[in-house]
């Protein structure tokens, strides 16, 4: 059984979630990869409107025989405009009546009108269009923005999560914390995905024949030892089934998270590829 986090909301969140975002090469159908991964035992799907699959999420969640309470359902709100609209034009594309988390995809898209925005966020919700509604890619000031003119705080925020951003992220994860939203990250797999050949390889090899783990094992269980939820994917079986054991394996000691930490502040190495910024 997938394990779940509590949100402010009193709902539950699967804290592994499969992502659509990048599983696939460019407007490659990620049909089959979404159903690989049902089939495998993820119950949380995130997607968005700019990935421009949520239809064929749609059609795995139905191919899947799944039925919707077994499944999470996450989709954001990025094209602007009305938000009404966009979260209807999703849910159409889904083949749903509400999705289970909505989140604003970046904070420039309601920086003009926060207090506006929040409330066509909060009539969401309230209307059960979406369970639970957060935000993504927002700093501890953005958050405190929204914060400010909630009468519903955001359940989930959303970030970009690794040991080589670690430094700059921690704020925000532990401001959401102290305000009971959940940070959910994505690109966790960073050193291994996108920075290979850096200084936190070594530490987490090290740790990984210990445990007799794979890497991703070791980011991921990282990831979580700050208490922050997954967002990552695989196109492969076999990654897929190992993600999906991470909670059951045996916690990382307090050392091998200090080890990470500090290996993660000497940064990537400088053939890294680099973050593209969006939204
Ligand atoms: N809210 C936001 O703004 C954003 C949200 N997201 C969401 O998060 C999801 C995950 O993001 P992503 O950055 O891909 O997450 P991760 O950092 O978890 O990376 C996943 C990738 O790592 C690869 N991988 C796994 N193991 C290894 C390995 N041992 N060596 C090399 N590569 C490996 C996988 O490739 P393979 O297929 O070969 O296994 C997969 O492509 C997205 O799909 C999207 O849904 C992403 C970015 C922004
Ligand atoms: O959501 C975050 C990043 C991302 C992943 N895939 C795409 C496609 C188009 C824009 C942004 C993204």
């Amino acid at each position: 059984m997938p394990t779940t986090v509590k949100l402010n909301d009193g709902n539950e969140m699967p804290t592994m979630a499969f992502g659509t975002g990048s599983v696939m090469k460019e407007k490659e159908d990620v049909t089959g990869f979404v159903e690989q991964a049902l089939d495998s035992g993820f119950d949380h799907i995130d997607t968005a409107p700019i990935y421009y699959n949520e239809n064929q999420v749609g059609a795995a969640i139905r191919e899947s025989g799944l039925s919707r309470e077994e499944l999470y359902i996450t989709t954001k709100y990025d094209f602007g405009g009305p938000i009404q609209k966009a979260v209807r034009d999703s849910l159409d594309k889904l083949g749903l009546k509400s999705v289970d988390l909505y989140l604003i995809h970046g904070p420039n898209l309601i920086e003009k009108d926060v207090e506006g925005s929040w409330k066509e966020f909060e009539k969401i919700k309230e209307d059960g269009l979406a369970k639970s509604i957060g935000v993504s890619n927002f700093n501890v000031e953005q958050l405190r923005k929204v914060i400010k003119i909630a009468r519903i705080k955001p359940a989930v925020n959303q970030i970009n999560f690794n040991p080589y951003n670690y430094a700059s992220q921690k704020a925000a994860v532990e401001y959401a914390a102290k305000h009971g939203i959940v940070t959910a990250g994505y690109s966790g797999l960073t050193p291994l995905s996108r920075s290979p050949g850096g200084p936190v390889d070594p530490v987490v090899s090290t740790i990984a024949a210990r445990l007799n783990v794979s890497a991703a094992q070791v980011l991921l269980k990282w990831v979580r030892s700050k208490g922050v939820a997954v967002v990552t994917t695989s196109s492969k079986k076999e990654r897929l089934a190992e993600y999906l054991a991470v909670e059951e394996l045996p916690d990382l000691t307090a050392a091998e998270i200090a080890a990470i930490d500090a290996a993660g502040a000497k940064g990537p190495p400088s053939t890294a590829s680099p973050v593209v910024h969006f939204l």
